[in-house]
């Protein structure tokens, strides 16, 4: 399913477990490209609202997705997404993209598209790794990885960092969306339990740099030090 020369590092969570920020960090100590497949599911959900389309409803959504040219950065220190080329990287964190990506996400013919699709793009990178978070990366897109990771934070502590990076939100309406998305993705994939295999990192009690830290210890006890890599450590 994956690159032989291409060392994937699959990572999932929650949302707001730290999956996006740690991943892009570890990405770039060890010289590996970074896949934000959630990116994905986002620009089809702003394309689809942009057509006018019910995300609530599969027709609707499939109907949307047969203009959808979606293009993403694999490098950490570069990264933007694009829907027929125009850049979206800002745009699909709105609210109104957030509240829609859950229905987006359910329609399994939009999964196995964009699944095949992240599959070329670590196929294809020509890179030595690619750190892959997402929902299903540990289950669904690279279940052979040799690295893979659940990355949780409890509840609360994850709603504290959504809370903290929307200023100007209230922090109940923010929690309180966080964990509704939560719980209609996980009817789609189980992000919150580790499958066999699978290494938990609980952040809840780890600052940043520490969680990075704990995520770049779990791949070095399976990937031995890599050339070219720059852990910084
Ligand atoms: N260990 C940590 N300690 C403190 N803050 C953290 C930690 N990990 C991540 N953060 C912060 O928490 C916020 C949420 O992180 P991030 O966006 O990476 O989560 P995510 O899992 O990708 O969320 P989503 O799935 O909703 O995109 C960010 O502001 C990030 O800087
Ligand atoms: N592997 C994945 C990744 C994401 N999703 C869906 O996309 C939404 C946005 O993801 P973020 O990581 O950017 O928060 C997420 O809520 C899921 O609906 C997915 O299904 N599988």
């Amino acid at each position: 399913m994956t690159d032989r020369d291409t060392t994937v590092v699959a990572i999932d969570g929650p949302a707001g477990s730290g999956k996006s920020s740690v991943s892009k960090q570890v990405a770039r100590r060890l010289g590996y490209g970074y896949l934000d497949t959630g990116a994905a599911y986002r620009a089809l959900a702003w394309h689809a609202l942009g057509h006018g389309a019910d995300t609530s409803d599969a027709s609707s959504v499939l109907d949307a997705t047969g203009d959808f040219d979606f293009a993403i950065s694999l490098d950490p220190d570069h990264y933007w997404v694009r829907v027929g080329g125009t850049d979206v990287t800002d745009a699909i964190r709105e609210p109104r993209v957030t509240d829609a990506v859950s229905g987006v996400a359910r329609v399994p013919a939009v999964r196995h598209t964009v699944n095949t699709l992240f599959r070329a793009l670590i196929t294809g990178s020509g890179l030595p790794g690619v750190v892959v978070e997402g929902r299903d990366i540990t289950t669904v897109v690279a279940p052979d990885a040799p690295v893979r990771i659940l990355l949780t934070a409890a509840p609360a502590v994850r709603a504290a960092r959504r809370s903290a990076e929307l200023t100007g939100h209230d922090s109940v309406t923010v929690a309180e969306a966080l964990h509704r998305r939560d719980a209609s993705d996980s009817t789609v994939v189980d992000f919150l339990s580790a499958a066999p295999g699978v290494v938990v990192v609980d952040s809840s009690d780890l600052d940043f740099e520490q969680t990075v830290g704990a995520v770049l210890d779990v791949i070095h006890t399976v990937v031995p030090t890599q050339t070219g890599a720059h852990d910084g450590r």
